[in-house]
C-alpha cells in the first residue's frame, strides 16, 4: 500500500467540530413510544471515537442522527456550529457533500461503474472538473493500494478490496467528519485489520472518524469510546 500525501484540492476542509446537544429520538410503536436514543449531548474530539453495545441498543439511530440521514425528536447536530437539521434536505446534501465520508458494513459501490468511477462519483456531483476527478480518484485508489484495480466494477473485487474503494470514496473530498458502521463487519481478519488501518489514517490526520462496532478488538483501536444501553450512550473515557 503507499502512503501518499492528499493532492492539492478545491474541496479541502479545515478540520470542524461534530457536536450534538441534547440530541434524542424516539418512534412510535403501537399506542407506545420507543425510546431508540435519550438526550445526549457530546462534543467529539479529533480522532477516531468506538461506539459500541448490544443488538437494538441505539448505535445505528446515532450515526443515522449524526449523519442528518434521520431527523431527531429533540436536539441538535452541529457540524462546525451548522445546525444539520436545520438545513433543507438539499442544503444537508450539499452539506454532507464536503463535510462527510460513510462506510457501511456492506460497500454499496454502484454495481455498473468502476472503481475509478466509484470513487470520482462525489466528487461528480459536487460539480468538480473531470481533470482534477480523475486525478484525485487515482490518488485515493492509490493510497488504499488499488491503482491495478482501478478499472474492475465491484463484481470483479473481492470483499476487502471492495471496501477499501468504499473507503477512497469515502475519503475523496477530504471531508472534516467519517462515519462508519460496521466497517469489517463482513470481511475476514485480515482484510479487515487493513480497513481499519486505513480509517485510523484520517483520524491520525486531525479528522473526526466514529465508527459503530461489535468487535471489542476493533472498538479498542479508537482514541475514545462510547456505549450504548438501552438508548442511553455513557462515555468511557479515553486510552
Ligand atoms: N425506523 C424505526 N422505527 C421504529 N423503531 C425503530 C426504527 N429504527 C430503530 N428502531 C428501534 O430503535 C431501537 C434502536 O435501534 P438501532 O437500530 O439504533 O440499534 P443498534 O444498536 O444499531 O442495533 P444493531 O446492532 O442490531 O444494528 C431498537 O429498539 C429498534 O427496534
Amino acid at each position: 500500500m503507499t502512503a501518499s500525501v492528499l493532492p492539492p484540492t478545491s474541496l479541502v476542509t479545515p478540520k470542524i467540530q461534530l457536536q450534538t446537544e441534547n440530541l434524542s429520538r424516539t418512534y412510535p410503536s403501537g399506542d407506545g413510544q420507543i425510546t431508540a436514543l435519550r438526550p445526549f449531548s457530546h462534543t467529539f474530539a479529533a480522532g477516531m471515537t468506538s461506539v459500541v453495545g448490544p443488538s437494538g441498543s441505539g448505535k445505528s439511530t446515532l450515526l443515522n442522527l449524526l449523519a442528518g440521514f434521520d431527523t431527531p425528536s429533540g436536539g441538535t447536530v452541529r457540524v462546525g456550529g451548522t445546525d444539520i437539521h436545520s438545513l433543507s434536505e438539499a442544503g444537508r446534501a450539499d452539506f454532507r457533500l464536503g463535510n462527510y465520508g460513510f462506510v457501511f458494513q456492506s460497500h454499496n459501490l454502484v454495481a455498473i461503474l468502476s472503481a475509478q468511477e466509484n470513487v470520482e462519483f462525489p466528487l461528480m456531483l459536487a460539480g468538480v472538473p473531470p481533470k482534477e476527478r480523475r486525478e484525485r480518484a487515482r490518488a485515493l485508489l492509490a493510497q488504499v493500494g488499488l491503482e491495478q484495480r482501478a478499472h474492475h466494477l465491484p463484481s470483479h473485487l473481492s470483499g476487502g478490496e471492495a471496501q477499501r474503494v468504499a473507503i477512497a470514496r469515502a475519503l475523496v473530498s477530504d471531508p472534516a467528519v467519517l462515519l462508519a458502521d460496521e466497517p469489517t463487519g463482513n470481511l475476514d481478519t485480515r482484510s479487515g485489520e487493513v480497513i481499519l488501518e486505513l480509517l485510523t489514517r484520517p483520524a491520525l490526520e486531525g479528522k473526526t472518524v466514529v465508527l459503530i462496532t461489535h468487535d471489542p478488538d476493533v472498538a479498542a483501536l479508537a482514541d475514545y469510546h462510547l456505549r450504548v444501553r438501552d438508548g442511553e450512550v455513557s462515555v468511557e473515557g479515553s486510552q
